[in-house]
């Protein structure tokens, strides 16, 4: 049913806010439409609605040191404001930074912005996200992932190549981008305190919190920019919906049917295999309608990059374009020709309970603001509409803000990077909104068990492996067990196993052919567990030279695999410059999973008398999910890489280990733990 409210509610106004009213009806005031130079890019900057009060907000902006800015998806912010800033002459002294919590968004906000601006991507404009940077002596403009800026802030925590910091998307609240939130506010205050040129910081969205942010940046006005270009019609469900992919599915071949081909389609879902089910079964219906042709691009974070990207070309002329993907096209991003959104209300995400220390993903409802956000990637050329698979009442029913991450997460990766940024009280860091005591001091527990940090006189260190680990950009037990393969001559196979899991899925699993994939894998299935598995998968792979057919014949993924290929090398460029000595157990593996135990031991569960597992750390239930080897046996001892909440809490990605390993890895940790007969 359509809806009337088009907009996000009325926001709560701050005293002291400074609006600008955006006149709907005249977008592109002052404009000369034709017979002049004026080229269609620099028309569409100043149709803009952001154009209408450039004059007074670079009056404010050239006067605050710390502004939060508010204005509706599409109004221009992103694009915008960066350039204003320059142009007006502001933070000439130094960089200006435009943080993103997603790669793909700062790679190509940056390609629109150097088109804008004429110039050619890696001059004044420029993006540096991991493993990639396109920028120069000559960039002023430097997109990049929050992530980015936080690794830059460890060699210079008073980030003082930059004049400007715009932390955009401020609402997703990644653990990035709250952990920039403190490291900025500190700088700035730094900066002052030391004469430096000052660091203006400039906080964006078009759905947060205004009050807690405002207070948080010293109390910073608020400027709101109201008003949006293209109207969005909100469609709701009239029932419940059970099963929101089959939803999905219905309301995509609705509108292929009924909607003119160059009108695409954005469907937000939760997860790879997800999408690329529904891709398959999307392509085999679109052959036998009637309807048009039909390109189906999935877009997921573990796609290489040059993969995501495809998204942003053009469908060929009268075919419809239908990109399903997850919630990495959520914010920040235009991708041209999108006029319809389909949400499915649902995303995949971390949850963390301190209590039980058990971190699990889990696809769950998503907030207001994001339903906001995914609705606002339509209508950014054109009036669009947004279909939600969910009724009106369940959105009512949503929780307005999405919680930080850091609320959700185990802390151990984040205190090892505060850490490594020279914190100096980490159990105390400015965050905006505070983790639990009890999640701040398991995050500390556990990098003293892992070795990397140490207590003295109640203060916490970090250790020379500490400083080894925050090297790696990776989460601490990976790189502790990427550090420990030396001394168990497999550092070869270890790169390779961190790289396999960092990338995802390197194996897909059609439902319809089951048996095939079965008998496929069967070649390299190693009762020794997922790890071993993946290993003989990757062997075989380069053995072969990633022939493609032989991919397709095993269902693998060659894609991910040419990905896993990259950060293997990334990985190991770390190692050396760490002076380690690199090296291969051959055919060995007992090697490679007593590493393993001794570098994941955390995630280890024993198997109990009754046939169930418990998890050895929290003594949660926990179980073998199907997808792994060694689902059918019954093993005493596992580690496990992560747990993935459904109907049950299952281990994904586990590997066989001798109890005699872990009691080595942390004899008095295990001593408390292990079953009686073991320890
Ligand atoms: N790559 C692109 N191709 C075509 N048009 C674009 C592109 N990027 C931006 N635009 C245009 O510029 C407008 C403003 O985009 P911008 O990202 O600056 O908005 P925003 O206010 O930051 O939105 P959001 O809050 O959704 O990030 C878009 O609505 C679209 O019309």
């Amino acid at each position: 049913m359509p809806n009337d409210h088009d907009h996000p509610p009325a926001k709560k106004f701050k005293p002291g806010s400074v609006f600008f009213r955006l006149d709907k009806n005249k977008p592109g005031m002052l404009l000369p439409r034709k017979g002049n130079a004026t080229t269609p890019i620099e028309v569409q900057r100043k149709q803009l609605p952001i154009y209408q009060a450039k004059p007074q907000l670079l009056n404010q902006l050239r006067q605050l040191h710390n502004a939060i800015l508010i204005g509706e998806t599409g109004s221009g912010k992103t694009t915008q404001i960066p350039q204003y800033l320059y142009e007006a002459g502001i933070g000439r002294q130094g960089l200006i930074a435009i943080t993103q919590p997603r790669r793909v968004a700062a790679i190509s906000l940056a390609g629109r912005v150097a088109e804008e601006k004429r110039t050619q991507l890696g001059k004044l404009v420029g993006y540096t996200v991991r493993f990639e940077d396109v920028t120069s002596s000559e960039t002023k403009l430097k997109f990049m992932t929050d992530g980015m800026l936080l690794r830059e802030a460890i060699g210079d925590p008073l980030l003082l190549r930059y004049t400007v910091v715009v932390l955009d998307e401020a609402h997703e609240r990644t653990v990035h981008t709250d952990v920039l939130f403190g490291v900025v506010k500190t700088a700035q205050r730094r900066r002052r305190e030391l004469n430096k040129i000052p660091l203006k910081v400039i906080v964006m969205s078009a759905t947060m919190d205004v009050d807690l942010f405002s207070e948080y940046f010293n109390k910073s006005p608020v400027l709101y920019l109201e008003g949006r270009q293209h109207p969005i019609q909100i469609y709701y469900t009239k029932h419940p919906q059970s099963d929101y992919l089959q939803a999905a599915l219905v309301t995509i071949f609705q509108i292929h049917q009924e909607a003119p081909p160059s009108h695409d389609i954005l469907v937000f879902m939760t997860g790879q295999e997800e999408i690329e089910a529904l891709a398959r079964t999307c392509r085999d219906i679109a052959k036998h309608v009637p309807d048009g042709p039909m390109v189906v691009i999935p877009l997921y974070a573990s796609l290489p990059p040059a993969q995501q990207l495809r998204c942003f070309q053009p469908a060929p002329k009268g075919c419809r374009k239908v990109i399903l993907s997850t919630n990495i096209a959520e914010t920040s991003v235009t991708i041209s020709g999108i006029k319809f959104v389909i949400d499915t209300g649902m995303v995949k995400a971390k949850r963390f309970n301190p209590d039980s220390g058990l971190e699990v993903l889990a696809v769950q409802r998503v907030s207001k603001a994001q339903a906001w956000q995914r609705a606002g990637r339509a209508g950014r050329e054109e009036s669009g509409s947004c279909y939600r698979l969910y009724t009106e009442n369940e959105f009512d029913s949503l929780i307005p803000m999405t919680v930080p991450e850091i609320q959700r997460c185990n802390l151990a990766s984040v205190m090892l990077q505060l850490m490594a940024l020279g914190v100096p009280d980490v159990m105390n860091f400015d965050f905006m909104s505070k983790p639990s005591p009890e999640a701040v001091r398991s995050g500390v527990d556990h990098l003293e068990l892992l070795g990397a940090v140490e207590r003295k006189e109640g203060q916490v260190f970090l250790t020379t492996l500490g400083k080894k680990m925050a090297s790696f950009p990776l989460e601490p037990r990976y790189a502790k067990t990427i550090l420990l393969s030396p001394d168990y001559s497999c550092s070869d196979e270890i790169l390779s196993i961190v790289s396999l899991l960092s990338v995802d899925t390197v194996l897909y699993n059609p439902p319809a052919k089951r048996e095939e994939v079965l008998a496929a894998r069967k070649k390299f299935s190693s009762s020794e567990g997922d790890h071993i598995t993946l290993l003989n998968i990757y062997r075989a792979f380069k053995k072969v030279g990633g022939n493609k057919e032989w991919c397709r014949e095993n269902f693998v993924n060659s894609r991910n695999m040419g990905l896993v290929k990259d950060v293997q090398a990334q990985l190991r460029d770390i190692c050396l410059k760490l002076n380690m000595k690199l090296g291969s157990c051959g055919t060995e593996t007992g090697n490679v999973r007593r590493c393993i135990a001794h570098g994941m031991f955390v995630n280890a569960a024993e198997l109990q008398p009754d046939g169930s597992y418990l998890a050895l750390d929290t003594h949660q239930p926990v179980s073998i999910h199907p997808s792994s080897v060694l689902f059918q046996g019954k093993p005493a001892y596992v580690v496990f890489n992560e747990l993935l909440h459904t109907s049950r809490c299952y281990m994904r990605d586990l590997c066989l280990v001798d109890a005699d390993w872990l009691l080595e890895a942390a004899p008095e940790y295990f001593g408390r733990k292990l079953h009686p007969s073991k320890s």
